[in-house]
């Protein structure tokens, strides 16, 4: 019978090992997941985080599906342009570390830093994956964000970034997990992080937009298993590890309630809008009876307050029924609100706001 995830844990950490015997030496862990789907591999991330034995340093490499992934206290209204994601079919994941947003597909690899946090630096940690980078011939460097970047451009003098960092830290442990852009859709990562809703002003955090290039672009030799074989290298240099790599996919975490929970639990609405901080939204429209302007306040993904005006003020009634209707209601979400239409007037302010609030 092939080993679960559980059962290896169980046995400890001399006896680690998926693919491979166990090893008199292991005492640390180095992780490689096999699957490429974001749901498992947070989760995964997440499990280990809370599972694993708070003193040993632990590494995971992952690569996932195209999807968008934002930081834990962040709005994705602000940060994903929605009509681009349903137009490339892919989702977008509310981790559980702070941060900006970022894209992934399969040509971007993530690695994943565990340590106790009485050691944790995230200057230490960006330095191991920098010597990694530099191992394959590549003259990067990290800036004073701790992202690793290579070269920049002449013009304004922009670093350019192939790589973005977010952490999450706990009591004891803290993890540093980042990108690596290797041979991603540059264009695709544009497309679907280009957003400018200048009047939406959101509480929590904002990402820091940077300009990206592929690993490729410096150097064309370099492939995901040639960086993932090179922070395993720098992994192991740094913390003395000598233990094989750990092979894990998706079929392993069966039995394991935390992960499938977990994998259940991104997806809902509860998770991805409902944790939404509080922002406010003021767009404008000319319709052919008037200029219309809406001033919307929403918290946890729901409209607290719609405030429609008109600039003919004597003919107002109507909107403050459908501010009304509106209050309570999930942001981007009115398409699915039953007994919301009307007709004229009603029916086109509210086919406005419909495709405002779903852009
Ligand atoms: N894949 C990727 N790699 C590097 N930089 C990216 C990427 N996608 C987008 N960006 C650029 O970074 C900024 C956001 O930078 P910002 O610094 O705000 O946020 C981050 O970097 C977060 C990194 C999260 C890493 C986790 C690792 C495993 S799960 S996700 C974005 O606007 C783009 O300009």
């Amino acid at each position: 019978m092939r080993p679960t995830l559980t059962r290896l844990l169980q046995r400890g950490p001399r006896h680690f090992s998926i693919s491979q015997s166990p090893s008199p030496t292991a005492k640390h862990s180095i992780y490689v997941s096999h699957s490429s789907d974001p749901y498992f591999n947070l989760s995964f991330e997440d499990w280990l985080f809370k599972e694993k034995p708070v003193q040993e340093p632990l590494l995971l490499i992952y690569r996932d599906k195209p999807c968008v992934v934002i930081g834990r206290n962040q709005n994705p209204w602000k940060e994903v342009n929605f009509l681009a994601l349903r137009r490339a079919s892919i989702p977008f994941i509310r981790r559980r570390s702070g941060g900006g947003t970022v894209y992934h597909d399969m040509g971007n690899t993530n690695f994943s830093i565990h340590l106790p946090r009485s050691s944790f630096n995230r200057h230490a940690t960006a330095q191991l994956v920098l010597r990694a980078v530099r191992s394959l011939d590549i003259d990067a460097s990290v800036n004073d964000r701790n992202d690793v970047c290579v070269g920049h451009y002449k013009m304004n003098f922009s670093d350019i970034h192939v790589s973005g960092s977010a952490y999450k830290i706990a009591k004891d442990r803290a993890y540093h997990h980042g990108t690596m852009l290797i041979s991603s859709q540059i264009s695709t990562l544009g497309d679907v992080l280009h957003v400018s809703k200048e009047s939406m002003i959101t509480r929590g955090v904002a990402s820091v937009r940077s300009p990206v290039k592929n690993l490729q672009e410096f150097s064309p030799a370099v492939t995901h298993d040639k960086f993932l074989q090179a922070v395993v290298r720098a992994f192991r240099e740094e913390y003395h590890i000598e233990e094989p790599v750990q092979y894990v996919q998706a079929e392993d975490a069966t039995d394991i309630p935390y992960i499938q929970d977990s994998m259940e639990k991104f997806p809902e609405w509860d998770w991805a809008f409902g944790q939404t901080p509080e922002f406010t939204y003021s767009i404008s429209r000319t319709f052919r009876w008037g200029n219309m302007t809406a001033n919307i306040r929403s918290k946890h993904g729901v409209i607290l307050s719609c405030s429609l005006t008109i600039d003919d003020t004597s003919d107002s009634e109507w909107l403050d029924r459908l501010d009304r209707r509106l209050e309570g209601q999930r942001y981007g979400f009115l398409d699915e609100v039953t007994g919301l239409d009307g007709c004229g007037r009603t029916q086109e302010v509210l086919q406005w706001l419909i495709e405002e609030m779903a852009s």
